[in-house]
């Protein structure tokens, strides 16, 4: 059950999951009040009062806590926070994002223990972003200034597991939105091609289009991408956001997404020389390397506010069926035998999402271009098994 109520002069939420209760208060105060009668001209209303209301923190970090500790000198850098940082893209994105802002300046957090390679390379903290109080402290604590909030429970995972995967990524999205909001802090939250559905246009699906998907990650997704806007035009957050296609990487496995098998046939062609595919060897579906989505990432963050005609936009590389993989990959490994086996929840799925993406604002707006295509992602990906393999041999 959930229920809202909302006044002018207050806002009480109580939001009840699966049978368990969670109360929380929200004040607005002023503000809502402000916020109701708009603001001439630019139709923004930046945020002069806390969305919730921030009197306490019960759980105060102690000033020898790990990095906490740490004195931070005034810089132009930002101070990034990555939820749901141990997933597919989390890790590689505190990468490139430390190396462009220094290591202390990027925080990766996560509700699961890091491995001893991502703990020794920079901070990294636990954050479960369903505890509202334990994120505000870290945002406070660290003079957060971005946020990159990952965590999410993917496509296939999320009709596993819908309890979960609503109150993950809706519920732990009104969380980021609310700690943004109060501490005027720039958040980037990633979509999907997920977020469309069969009666979107497919190919290509443009930016603005009917959004009616079927999964509860598309839902979710659709809802984070309407109250980001929304909190962007009601109170000024800097929300940003862009639709990642299907994401393809060597060094990280996926969550459990519809995209998965773009990724473990690399994994199985080096291993078996075999690889069994859980979607139909036509299915079109739009993928990207993840240099492109990490790029794609900081560039959509540094860009300047008056470039963004939107705050969510489509990004692409290229498109491609497992058939079509396939047959780049045994230009290289003639010997690679796919055989395929459908999973229905993952091709029902498929079947409904984009088969390609217009892209065409985010390359308009803010110079968007991706570097890799379907021949440079399968030799890139190659690559790096063999290097891998290789070293193992000699180790
Ligand atoms: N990987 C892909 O192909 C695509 C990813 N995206 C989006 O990018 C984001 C990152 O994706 P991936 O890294 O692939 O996801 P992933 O499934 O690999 O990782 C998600 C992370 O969220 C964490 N998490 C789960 N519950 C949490 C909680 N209560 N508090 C904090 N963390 C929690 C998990 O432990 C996990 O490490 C997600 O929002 C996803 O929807 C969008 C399109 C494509
Ligand atoms: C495209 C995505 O959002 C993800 N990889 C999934 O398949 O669920």
């Amino acid at each position: 059950m959930i229920r809202f109520t909302l006044r002018v002069t207050e806002f009480s939420t109580i939001v009840c999951i699966s049978g368990t209760s969670m109360p929380v208060l929200r004040t607005l105060g002023k503000v809502a009040k402000q916020a109701f009668m708009g603001t001439p001209g630019c139709g923004c209303q930046p945020l002069t009062v806390a969305v919730r209301s921030i009197s306490f923190s019960p759980r105060q970090v102690t000033s020898d806590a790990s990095f906490h500790s740490v004195s931070f000198s005034e810089t132009d850098h930002p101070k990034v926070l990555i939820t749901g940082g141990l997933g597919q893209l989390g890790v590689g994105l505190a990468k490139l994002l430390r190396m462009r802002f220094g290591k202390n300046n990027v925080i990766l957090s996560d509700i699961r223990k890091p491995p001893n390679n991502v703990f020794h390379s920079g901070p990294f903290i636990y954050s479960d972003i369903l505890d509202y109080k334990n994120l505000r402290e870290i945002v406070v604590n660290n003079r957060i200034t971005w946020l990159v909030h990952y965590s999410a429970l993917l496509s296939a995972v999320g009709e596993a597991n819908v309890a979960l995967a609503r109150s993950v990524n809706i519920t732990g999205l009104h969380n980021i939105l609310d700690i943004a909001a109060e501490h005027g802090l720039r958040l980037f939250v990633p979509s999907t091609i997920g977020a469309f559905g069969p009666t979107s246009p497919r190919n290509p699906t443009p930016d603005l289009c009917v959004q009616r998907p079927r999964t509860i990650y598309g839902v979710s997704k659709v809802h984070a991408e309407l109250m980001g806007e929304y909190y962007h035009h009601r109170y000024g957050l800097d929300f940003r956001c862009l639709r990642y296609p299907g994401i393809i990487s060597a060094d990280s496995t996926p969550g459990g997404g519809t995209t998965d098998y773009a990724v473990q046939i690399f994994h199985d062609a080096i291993k078996t020389g075999k690889f069994e595919c859980n979607l139909r060897p036509d299915t079109r579906l739009p993928m990207m390397y993840i240099d492109d989505c990490l790029r794609a990432t900081l560039e959509v963050m540094e860009a300047p506010a008056d470039t963004l005609s939107m705050r969510t936009y489509n990004i692409n590389a290229m498109s491609f069926t497992p058939e079509e993989l396939t047959q780049e990959l045994q230009k290289q490994m003639p010997e690679l035998e796919v055989t395929y086996e459908i999973d229905p929840v993952r091709q029902v799925i498929a079947d409904s999402w984009p088969m390609n993406f217009d892209d065409s604002n985010a390359r308009k707006d803010w110079g968007w271009k991706h570097d890799y295509d379907l021949p440079e992602l399968v030799q890139t990906m190659i690559n790096y098994f063999r290097e891998e393999t290789r070293m193992a041999r000699v180790n």
